[in-house]
């Protein structure tokens, strides 16, 4: 590594450490006085620790000088069990606000998941993502409270050691700092190396709850495809990589432990012998001698400490990096209040001049979109397939920005709303009208968790699931499964247009949500979208031709452009690919059940 680069590691790693010590404080900053309670009670403990040679120190003198050790015998039984009590107490105090701290960081990061924009959320994996909230988050748990008491125990204890063996023999104290500063030495070479097999073995984790999210996610098209093996052995390769590194940092961790008891050891057999020829030479009386290798026994603990909470940092550190990567993922703004609906008439919708990509570098998905909705009424939105017809959703929920121009909605932009109103205003359906794992009644009222049961009896017959409901063993309270995995394609259509119109939106936004309905149900939606268009705007991604001849206006999109807007009567006669796709698309019902 040449200097510069040496410099560049150093200063990341400098301020790596800065940052990871700043998140630290902030995770520990609302229990300090806990852990201050935790410290004390181990600064009790170790206290009483270190006035037990002293004390043994007392007890040989008097037995050398023939003078009674009941007394001193009765205070150290004391001093004994009164540092066991303080210790024990501490440690329960300090576990206590580990798993406060464990908790509030779970908190945040599930507060910050939910909030992250869609455009953070494409470039991420959920099941890693799941892993810094289940596994990472468990990290903290040692570094935020006990790492940090036996950090400040182990450094005073360590210090006030020394002090008390200087005062006994500064000769003897001399060889064993050598010892001790070997040990350090040994140390800071290899804490890196825990941190890092600590962070590979997180992110090996985070890969194991991908490839299981992978799989989960379309677990019947895994099954059809016979790809269980090779699946199975990808989520595997996963596991042995988490095991590989966990492995390699208690290779670490172990030849720490050994280091630095070796370190101890040798510093007794140096003390044994430098103190021994002093004894003999008349230096130091014996009781000296005997009262600093009982410290020196007694550095043991300190020294473990500091090696303890050292290592428990680089763990720590490692998941505090992982957990911070969440939080400079973009996230939208929290709601500042609950929004409070006033306005009850269908919301216009403009798009003036809309430009908009997913990401820098990546095409225009569109280009100079111009069009105009008025208050009620339904209009559809037809086009070749990848022509832009579900970002255009997508913009109006700001789940994206624009990349250009503005999207207005009741004449003001959207940028103007305080997203939790626009999206309060607004129903959406999405392309595969997701169901959620759940009782059906739950995702009814999933957008509308005030609806009445009279409102949702009344959902239920307009879309028809009252049969599937009269059907069901319990009824509204049914379980739906994963994903609504037990419901039929178009039954979860159903439920996710009666979730959007339970929640009386100003804006209907449906994403071609009758593409798997027979034509009875379709027929019944179509009635619904109807009625629902007369109070409501609605807007609607449209694959089929009963849909665009219902419409009271069409928008065919191309290449990410509005080509012509029209009736339908007018759209067959004056824009050709439109007369191209209702002769061919949208004649034919795209749903497989209505073919
Ligand atoms: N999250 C995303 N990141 C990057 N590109 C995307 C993303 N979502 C969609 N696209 C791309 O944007 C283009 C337009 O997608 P969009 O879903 O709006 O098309 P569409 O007209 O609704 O198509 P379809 O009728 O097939 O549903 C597509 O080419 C698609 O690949």
């Amino acid at each position: 590594m040449n200097t510069a680069s040496a410099s560049e590691a150093t200063g990341a790693e400098s301020l790596r450490v800065r940052e990871t010590l700043q998140a630290l404080y902030g995770y520990v900053r609302p229990h300090r006085w806990t852990v201050v309670l935790g410290l004390l009670l181990a600064l009790a403990g170790a206290a009483g620790g270190l006035l037990q040679p002293l004390a043994t120190k007392a007890l040989v003198d008097r037995l050398s000088s023939g003078g009674t050790i009941a007394a001193v015998l009765l205070a150290l039984t004391v001093l004994v069990l009164l540092s066991t009590v303080a210790e024990a107490f501490g440690a329960y105090v300090l576990e206590r606000t580990a798993e406060s701290v464990v908790l509030a960081a779970r908190r945040s990061l599930i507060g910050r998941l939910l909030r992250l924009r869609l455009s953070a959320v494409d470039r991420t994996q959920p099941g890693d993502l799941m892993s810094r909230v289940t596994s990472d988050t468990t990290l903290l748990r040692a570094v935020s409270t006990q790492a940090v008491v036996n950090a400040a125990t182990g450094a005073l204890t360590l210090i006030a050691a020394v002090v008390v063996m200087a005062f006994l023999d500064a000769v003897l104290l001399g060889v064993t700092l050598v010892v001790v500063l070997v040990v350090g030495a040994g140390a800071a070479l290899v804490m890196p190396k825990i941190g890092q097999a600590a962070e590979r073995s997180q992110a090996a984790v985070g890969e194991m709850s991908t490839g299981l999210e992978r799989v989960f996610g379309a677990f019947r098209t895994v099954k059809a495809s016979g790809a269980e093996e090779r699946e199975t052995a990808r989520v595997e390769a996963s596991a042995r990589r988490a095991w590989r590194h966990g492995v390699r940092g208690a290779k670490w961790e172990a030849l720490l432990g050994t280091a630095d008891n070796l370190a101890v050891e040798s510093a007794f057999l140096a003390v044994l012998a430098v103190g021994g020829a002093r004894v003999a030479a008349g230096d130091i009386p014996v009781s000296t001698l005997i009262a600093f290798l009982l410290y020196l026994f007694y550095l043991m603990e300190p020294v473990y400490k500091l090696v303890e909470a050292a290592s428990a940092y680089q763990e720590g550190a490692a998941a505090i990096s992982r957990i911070k990567e969440v939080d400079r993922l973009a996230a939208e703004p929290p709601a500042t209040h609950k929004p409070v609906r006033t306005e009850v008439r269908p919301a216009s919708v403009r798009f003036e001049d809309v430009s908009f990509r997913y990401g820098p570098g990546l095409p225009y998905i569109h280009q100079r979109v111009d069009f105009e909705v008025p208050g009620a009424g339904m209009t559809a939105f037809v086009g070749p397939s990848g022509a832009g017809k579900s970002t255009v959703f997508s913009l109006i929920e700001r789940f994206y920005e624009t990349t250009g121009g503005r999207i207005l909605v009741d004449g003001t932009d959207i940028r103007q709303w305080p997203l939790s109103e626009l999206r309060s205003v607004i129903g959406y359906v999405e392309q595969d009208a997701p169901v959620l794992a759940g009782t059906l009644r739950e995702n009814l009222v999933h957008s509308a968790p005030g609806a009445t049961d009279e409102e949702v009896r009344d959902v239920l017959a307009r879309t028809r699931l009252d049969t599937l409901v009269d059907r069901l063993p319990h009824g509204l309270d049914t379980l739906v499964g994963h994903r609504g995995s037990t419901l039929s394609g178009g039954e979860r259509q159903r439920v996710a247009i009666a979730r959007a119109v339970l929640r009386r939106p100003r804006l209907l936004l449906l994403d071609e949500a009758t593409s798997q309905l027979d034509a009875v149900n379709e027929l019944a939606l179509r009635d619904v979208i109807a009625e629902t268009a007369r109070e409501t705007t609605v807007l609607v991604v449209a694959h089929r031709l009963s849909t665009v001849t219902d419409a009271d206006r069409i928008v065919v999109m191309d290449a990410g452009r509005v080509r012509a807007i029209g009736t339908h009567e007018e759209l067959v006669d004056r824009d050709e690919l439109y007369a191209q796709l209702a002769a061919t698309q949208l004649l034919l019902p795209a749903g497989p059940s209505g073919r």
